[in-house]
């Protein structure tokens, strides 16, 4: 049985259909890309995945059972979730924020225990030095890696990454997604995440979504999905794909 299924969900913004008929299943130490243009309904996809919204039709299924019928608290122990924008007091530190991803486990007060797994999950993402800063210290960069510790810290069975590189030079690229890969393969963590980086999808997935108009307009391993024609048609514009080195760039000339 898959980790994560999704059946057939479908997500509405009042009248406007932002997701229709979406099905994937994601298997324990799978990394799971999900590509496509601006507003092809990524997010919104984590956000069903993680039971923030309900879709209309369809569900999501963890080992098995449905979210639907799952406590809030139940489903953060399963599912970390990383955003691509969260609003925080500025005045927390890094540590208590990063703590606040121990929540559904701790009782009125965090543990010793909950202490070393956020320091943990800071080390994970190269941030320990940054533990007793504000969050208004940071910089954007520092920050993604601060977010993607607290979703960490929980150390969920599912992680869920909304453009996790944003921010990031190349060093802290590669580091996160070597991090990210590390996790799936070692300790098991089924990774759903939106990049728009084609060359991270390509190089740092078992299997990658493309996303158009809310629907699923490809599902398959990288080298399936990752075809100029198909590229075209998903972003309307020239991509190269360069199998060699598993990367894909911008074609400038067209
Ligand atoms: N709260 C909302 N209310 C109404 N429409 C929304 C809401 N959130 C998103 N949308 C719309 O739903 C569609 C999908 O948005 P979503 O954020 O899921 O796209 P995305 O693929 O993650 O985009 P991006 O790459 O720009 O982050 C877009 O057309 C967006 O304008």
């Amino acid at each position: 049985m898959p980790l994560l299924k999704v059946l057939g969900v479908t997500v509405y913004y009042g009248d406007f259909k932002a997701l229709g008929g979406v099905s994937f299943d994601v298997e324990r130490g799978e990394i799971l890309s999900i590509i496509g243009p601006n507003g092809s309904g990524k997010t919104t996809l984590l956000r069903a995945i993680d039971g923030i919204l309900r879709p209309r039709l369809g569900a999501v299924y963890l080992d098995g059972r449905e979210i639907a019928g799952m406590e809030r608290r139940e489903i953060a122990r399963i599912i970390g979730y990383s955003p691509q924008r969260v609003d925080v007091q500025s005045y927390v530190t890094v540590l208590d924020f990063v703590l606040t991803g121990r929540r559904p486990y701790a009782s009125w007060d965090y543990s010793e225990s909950d202490y070393r797994k956020a320091v943990e999950a800071l080390r994970a993402v190269n941030a320990s030095h940054l533990a007793a800063r504000r969050l208004d210290q940071l910089s954007g960069g520092e920050f993604r890696r601060v977010v993607i510790a607290r979703a960490l810290a929980g150390e969920p069975d599912v992680l869920l990454l909304d453009e996790p590189t944003n921010d990031l030079d190349p060093k802290h690229q590669v580091e996160i997604l070597s991090a990210i890969r590390r996790l799936a393969s070692g300790r098991g963590v089924a990774v759903v995440m939106c990049l728009h980086d084609l060359t991270h999808a390509y190089r740092y997935s078992d299997k990658i979504l493309a996303m158009k108009d809310g629907s699923v307009y490809a599902f398959g391993r990288p080298e399936d999905v990752m075809r100029e024609d198909l590229l075209r048609e998903v972003y309307g514009v020239s991509l190269k794909v360069l199998p060699e080195h598993r990367a894909v760039i911008i074609d400038h000339s067209l």
